[in-house]
């Protein structure tokens, strides 16, 4: 049977072929290497671990397949904004429309209103999407291990580094941890939520902590909804979080982030 995770998977292949039909690899280039630099992602989320503080990576959402409507949201800047305010890290914009409703305009729009750094959140298959996501300002991407083989992943992730752009790194089991491991990049995402069953455990951050070596970032995904839950990572060693969905459904975003980034 295919999964949510199986059918995007298919429509982005449909995507991909639409964007290189359309747009030439040369043009995008241009224009990805004439935006404004990539503002520092990784660094960012570095420093703040490194103070031993909690480095959140927040998240626009208006609707997702495991949850369905989530925030109506006519206005991504202004979520972005009080995410800001509040002390997150960075911002992750879903740019996937039809399971998540986002779009590479709402990144602009987030990118252009705040000063933090911006993640590219969709599901990469193929170079031409980091690419347009630089194109775009997108200082970040994710990758997620489970849709990439070995040599899908190194060449994705090269890519976005010739390009200045930082790479998470999302895994959800012990082999899909490792072959990320085996990657350059400090930034490794556990993803809480099993993309195929989409049942969501919080206790697979703690059975894949003790693999991460110190030298990298462990950012617990999916599934955070309050002070206890970070409480509970925070033990495991996760300094960095990326929270969606509890957060667009807050009714008062600035002051949840910042309790969320103030928990010890
Ligand atoms: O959220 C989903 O239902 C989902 C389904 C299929 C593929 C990916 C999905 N989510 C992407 C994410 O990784 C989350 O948006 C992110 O980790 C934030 O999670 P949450 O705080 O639970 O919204």
């Amino acid at each position: 049977m295919s999964t949510a995770l199986d059918k995007i998977i298919e429509y982005k292949k449909e995507e991909v072929a639409t964007l290189k039909a359309s747009r030439s690899f040369e043009s995008l280039h241009s224009e990805a290497l004439h935006q404004t630099p990539p503002r520092g992602f990784a660094k960012r989320m570095q420093t703040i671990a490194n103070q031993d503080q909690n480095a959140l990576i927040c998240e626009i959402k208006r609707k997702s397949p495991s949850a369905g409507k989530i925030n109506s949201l006519s206005d991504p800047t202004a979520a972005a904004k009080a995410y800001e305010h509040g002390g997150a890290a960075c911002i992750s914009v879903l740019t996937d429309m039809p399971s998540f409703g986002g779009s590479l305009d709402d990144m602009v729009a987030v990118r252009n209103a705040v000063t933090l750094p911006v993640l590219r959140k969709d599901f990469m298959i193929d170079v031409i999407q980091i690419l347009e996501a630089r194109a775009h300002g997108a200082d970040a991407i994710l990758l997620i291990m489970s849709v990439l083989d070995d040599n899908q992943a190194a060449e994705m992730h090269s890519f976005a580094d010739q390009l200045g752009m930082a790479v998470l790194l999302e895994s959800h089991n012990e082999e899909e941890l490792d072959r990320a491991l085996s990657l350059p990049s400090p930034l490794i995402g556990v993803n809480n939520r099993d993309l195929k069953r989409m049942v969501t455990d919080l206790e697979t951050t703690v059975r894949l902590s003790s693999r991460i070596p110190s030298e990298k970032l462990l950012i617990s995904e999916s599934g955070i909804k309050a002070s206890e839950d970070i409480a509970m990572l925070r033990k495991v060693g996760a300094r960095g979080f990326l929270i969606g969905e509890s957060l667009m459904k807050s009714g008062n975003i600035a002051n949840d982030v910042r309790e969320l980034h103030t928990t010890s």
